[in-house]
């Protein structure tokens, strides 16, 4: 018999949909409503072809990329997702490891299993840059302290997530009832006035629901942005940009950077894939903000395909998730390996030696509709 090879980061998907019990892998996995945005961000990728170039030596081809004062290996990091004990006993702990190993940043999520101190320490131990992702409390005093821990761990940059001013209806949630399984909490909240305990679910209603409407501040507004600004000297990344208009209006806001992001296809659902947005956000924000991607990256070729887009790098969700689910810190790094390795296959392959010549070239990357109907 062969051994179970785990070579694409499908393979890892498969095998950690027959790990993990339904209610987290339905968690981790699915999207709105229909899911129709969570399946398009996949299906974009796969209508987009890549036209390659021959006889330019490709014997030095150089992948590395300085985002914020740090140089990474490869323009490919890990996007923030929630609750990662529902993966592994060490949750966020594996990631970070895993990220660090892989030499690429990690945004931590808000609602992390994890203290964003011990996050922070493990971060130091390990040489890993983290990121730290925000979600805007009612209690500002609560959302004011989780910036401050943040600046005190160690963090480089703030993301401050945009596209959640309530929950996306997520219907697989309701029907388990989703809660998140005892003794698990939200990690940054215990010994707070904010709850750390999501209330139970049961079945057809979300726990996690009633929390958000409970907990998270649906006013957040351009205002929220210049709020946060004052409490803090860290870059400011918007997460969720989906238009050529808010682009605009956040450079206007002075943003740091900016994440074209439609949250996985768990929020709005009927919005385009992210990928087909991508060209009007960038060509409304020109070169001195950078534009990073995430949705529905699968493999090296859809990394390929944002940076010849525009995206200054992508960055990647449900990919580390399952990862995380099939080897804990390990699973992380070949995961991130796997997404490493065949982006600089597709730059060998296509005669392009680094970055910034992808970037620069015309026409590599052009809609399948260019060519004949197979
Ligand atoms: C299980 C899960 C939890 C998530 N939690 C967060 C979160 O806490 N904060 C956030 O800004 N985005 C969150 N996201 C969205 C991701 O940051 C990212 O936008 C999305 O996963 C990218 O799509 P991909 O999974 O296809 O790579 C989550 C996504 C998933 C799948
Ligand atoms: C205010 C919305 C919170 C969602 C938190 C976790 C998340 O982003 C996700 O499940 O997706």
């Amino acid at each position: 018999m062969m051994p179970n090879v785990l070579l694409t980061v499908d393979d890892y998907r498969r095998e950690a949909v027959k790990r993990l019990p339904q209610m987290a892998r339905d968690y981790y996995q699915s999207g709105s409503e229909a899911g129709k945005t969570l399946f398009r961000n996949e299906k974009a990728f796969a209508s987009l072809l890549i036209r390659p170039r021959c006889l330019r030596s490709v014997a030095k081809v150089t992948t590395s990329v300085e985002w914020f004062g740090a140089t990474h290996a490869f323009p490919i990091g890990i996007a923030p997702t929630a609750f990662h004990k529902m993966a592994t006993f060490d949750g966020e702990l594996d990631t970070v490891r895993g990220a660090a190993a892989a030499g690429t940043v990690m945004i931590c999520s808000s609602w992390s299993t994890t203290s964003i101190e011990e996050i922070g320490e493990e971060a130091r131990k390990t040489g890993a840059v983290l990121w730290f992702q925000l979600y805007v409390y009612k209690d500002r005093d609560a959302t004011e302290s989780l910036i401050r821990r943040a600046e005190k761990a160690g963090v480089k940059a703030l993301v401050l997530t945009v596209d959640t001013p309530v929950l996306g209806r997520r219907l697989a949630d309701t029907l388990n009832g989703f809660s998140l399984p005892s003794p698990l909490k939200f990690a940054n909240f215990e010994n707070s006035v904010t709850k750390a305990e999501m209330p139970t679910g049961g079945a057809g209603k979300s726990g996690f629901m009633q929390y958000v409407s409970a907990q998270i501040d649906p006013s957040l507004s351009w205002e929220t942005l210049r709020w946060i600004r004052t409490k803090t000297d860290l870059p400011i990344l918007v997460k969720g940009v989906m238009t050529s208009e808010d682009a605009e209006l956040a450079l206007k806001a002075k943003v740091d950077g900016i994440i074209v992001s439609n949250h996985g296809g768990r929020q709005m659902d009927d919005i385009p894939a992210t990928i087909e947005v991508l060209p009007e956000v960038i060509q409304a924000v020109g070169k001195d903000v950078p534009v990073f991607l995430d949705g529905g990256i699968r493999n090296g070729r859809d990394v390929f395909k944002a940076i010849a887009l525009g995206a200054r790098g992508v960055f990647v969700g449900r990919p580390i998730l399952w990862g995380l689910t099939v080897g804990r810190d390990q699973g992380v790094r070949d995961v991130l390996a796997i997404l490493q390795s065949e982006f600089l296959h597709a730059l060998q392959l296509t005669g392009i030696r680094s970055i910034e010549e992808l970037q620069g070239e015309k026409n590599v990357v052009v809609h399948k509709s260019a060519f004949s109907k197979i």
